[in-house]
């Protein structure tokens, strides 16, 4: 694949995306591309780090036994199945992406576990920029590693505070974009260096080299708090994970 046109060009204003490069339909077929090895480059890439980032995403949400939660793409499930777990049985949770591939792993994944409470997950294809759901639909909604990836995020982020309850909590997890010039070069050698290297032995490379641009183009902690408040949440608060390499956006409707 000689370019996949996946740089973004930088954003003028704090929260607004500008002109873009790749259309969805090309960041829904790059998904759909590394579906087969996604899980298994994260625990590689991310020595299992991954799975602890998005327990700290999930209880940030302050779901609870009975609630109906939404985890926005949702990808191969992992933050589905976490959700499910916290609402228990009696709770209901869904896990929305447009990636057939990544749901087709995620509804196999489902299939394979046998914890009762993951009967409590229904899996939906379907665009985060126009929730298939009515207005304050859900107790809390989590997107991990999606916000960064979706072509307008002030559109997604409007949507998700439009279904979810008042007073409920929307998790962020994504790769932080840091404001200190150290934290950013060790995140871009790694990728470079490890990252991408890594990904070319599966046939991946570009799709991962996405990943530094994607990462350039995203918003700090300061503006995705100032997105939140912008569409209209009550309150925004960001925090550093993971060595600063990755970061947490906690809003309440
Ligand atoms: C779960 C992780 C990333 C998900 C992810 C998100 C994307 O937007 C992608 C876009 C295109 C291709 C792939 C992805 C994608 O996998 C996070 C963990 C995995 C990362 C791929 C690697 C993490 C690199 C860190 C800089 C290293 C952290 C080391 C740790 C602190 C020991
Ligand atoms: C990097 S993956 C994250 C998956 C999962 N949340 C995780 O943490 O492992 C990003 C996901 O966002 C999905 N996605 C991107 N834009 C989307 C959109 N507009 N609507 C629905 N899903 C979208 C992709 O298909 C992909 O599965």
């Amino acid at each position: 694949m000689a370019s996949l046109h996946l740089a973004i060009p930088s954003l003028p204003g704090p929260t607004r995306q500008s002109t873009i490069r790749c259309s969805g339909e090309q960041r829904q077929a790059l998904f759909n591309r590394i579906a087969p090895v996604y899980d298994n480059l994260n625990d590689l890439l991310s020595l299992g780090q991954h799975r602890i980032w998005k327990r700290m995403a999930v209880s940030w949400t302050g779901a609870k036994d009975g609630d109906n939660v939404l985890d926005v793409c949702c990808g191969s499930g992992d933050l589905t199945f976490l959700l499910s777990e916290r609402v228990g049985s009696y709770g209901k949770a869904v896990g929305l992406d447009f990636s057939k591939e990544q749901l087709l792993t995620a509804s196999t994944r489902q299939k394979l576990r046998s914890k009762t409470c993951y009967k409590n997950i229904k899996w939906m294809e379907g665009n985060a920029l126009d929730l298939p759901f009515p207005d304050s639909s859900f107790d809390a909604v989590t997107i991990g590693y999606g916000l960064r990836n979706v072509i307008d995020r002030h559109k997604a982020m409007t949507e998700i505070r439009r279904v979810l309850k008042p007073g409920s909590t929307v998790s962020v997890l994504d790769f932080n974009k840091s404001i200190n010039p150290l934290s950013t070069t060790i995140q871009e050698l790694m990728i470079d260096n490890i990252v991408v290297p890594v990904a070319s032995g599966y046939g991946l490379q570009d799709e991962y080299k996405y990943l530094k641009s994607s990462i350039k183009n995203f918003l700090t902690g300061n503006e995705l708090e100032m997105l939140a408040l912008e569409v209209g949440f009550s309150t925004a608060k960001h925090f550093e994970i993971g060595f600063g390499l990755m970061g947490n956006l906690v809003a309440i409707r």
